[in-house]
């Protein structure tokens, strides 16, 4: 089942990056779309990428077969085995958003690091080894898509520093020179009943800089517009971009975090990917000089909480949020 949408009945903009991924010709209209994508929902389509398509169906296909297996065998790589690497295998019901179960199971990871790396000595948490499915060539596949996804977000970075009339290096000087990867690998069962109220993932921002997010065929992720609710359906060999709390905090409100939630509207598994983009864990996250804080948005959050009034790093930040999504990992922290 494809179905993918024409341009004109998508309510998202697509913005072809190819002039930045490639490091040649004018990206004057990139940057403009940027920030006009920024500006109005905070969440776009990218393409022209150059992010390799076999690479993301292998990545599939492997995801795929993970998930197929019975849930004792996929246990055998449970997130409670990691530790404080906060890697490895939840079920469906596993992970909460805003108190609630998440109809969704799925599989966390991260930059590799070994047990010399100072951060994982050190003992941070997020930081060390992943665990992954011991399928033929899964490890490798994740691996090798990190390390595609990282030189992407550098660039839309780029770009997005150049939309805020900053250097291209502005954020990557400050802030992302060791940048905090997560990645998840989801799997939404099909939701059999029509009237449930529970959701695949409830809404929620994202709290690094930037999600680029892989998603199957099967639709489902809505987008908080000033309008409502907008759907962010499956366009070919695209990525769905979207601001994280870091971004909105740096630019003072001006790029907002957008709040988004999903619930599988097909009769099968949904697969999604979403690759996050933070800064280094232990970045004081300062706003832009140049920019003013519009508005603290706040009491209108999903959380209540305020992006602006932040103490401390952005590893404190996302510490207690994980805390609230995972309380059973909660006495590791
Ligand atoms: O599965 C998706 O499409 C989005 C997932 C998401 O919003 C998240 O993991 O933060
Ligand atoms: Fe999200």
């Amino acid at each position: 089942m494809t179905c993918w949408l024409d341009a004109q009945s998508l309510q998202l903009p697509i913005i072809d990056i190819s002039p930045l991924a490639g490091r040649q010709g004018d990206c004057t209209t990139v940057v403009k779309q940027l920030e006009q994508a920024c500006r109005e929902t905070g969440f776009f389509y990218i393409v022209g990428h150059g992010i390799d398509e076999k690479l993301q169906q292998r990545l599939e296909d492997l995801s795929r077969q993970f998930f197929a297996q019975d849930l004792a065998t996929k246990m055998q790589i449970r997130m409670a085995l990691a530790g404080r690497a906060w890697r490895g295998y939840f079920p469906v019901g596993g992970e909460l958003t805003s108190g609630k179960p998440d109809r969704k199971e799925g599989v966390y990871f991260g930059s590799e690091l070994d047990a010399d790396d100072p951060r994982v000595k050190a003992n941070l948490l997020l930081h060390g080894k992943n665990l992954f499915p011991p399928l033929p060539d899964f490890g490798e596949t994740v691996l090798e898509y990190l390390s595609v996804m990282t030189g992407l977000g550098h660039t839309i970075m780029e770009g997005i520093a150049l939309s805020l009339e900053l250097e291209s290096s502005y954020f990557y000087d400050r802030y992302t020179a060791n940048p905090l990867i997560l990645f998840r690998i989801f799997n939404y069962p099909p939701d059999e009943d029509p009237h449930s109220e529970s959701w695949g993932v409830g809404e929620h921002t994202d709290y690094g800089l930037l999600t680029i997010l892989k998603q199957d065929d099967s639709g489902g992720l809505q987008v908080k517009t000033g309008g409502g609710w907008i759907s962010a359906p499956p366009v070919a060999n695209s990525f769905v971009c979207n601001i994280g709390d870091m971004l909105d905090r740096l630019t003072g409100g001006f790029y907002r975090s957008t709040p988004h939630r999903v619930r599988n509207p097909s009769p099968s598994d949904r697969l999604s990917f979403p690759f996050f983009f933070d800064p280094n864990f232990d970045a004081q996250i300062q706003p832009i000089p140049t920019r003013q804080i519009i508005q603290d948005d706040l009491y209108e959050r999903w959380d209540k909480a305020s992006v602006h009034q932040l103490q401390g790093t952005y590893g404190d930040y996302i510490l207690s949020k994980v805390a609230k999504v995972f309380p059973d990992l909660r006495q590791t922290i």
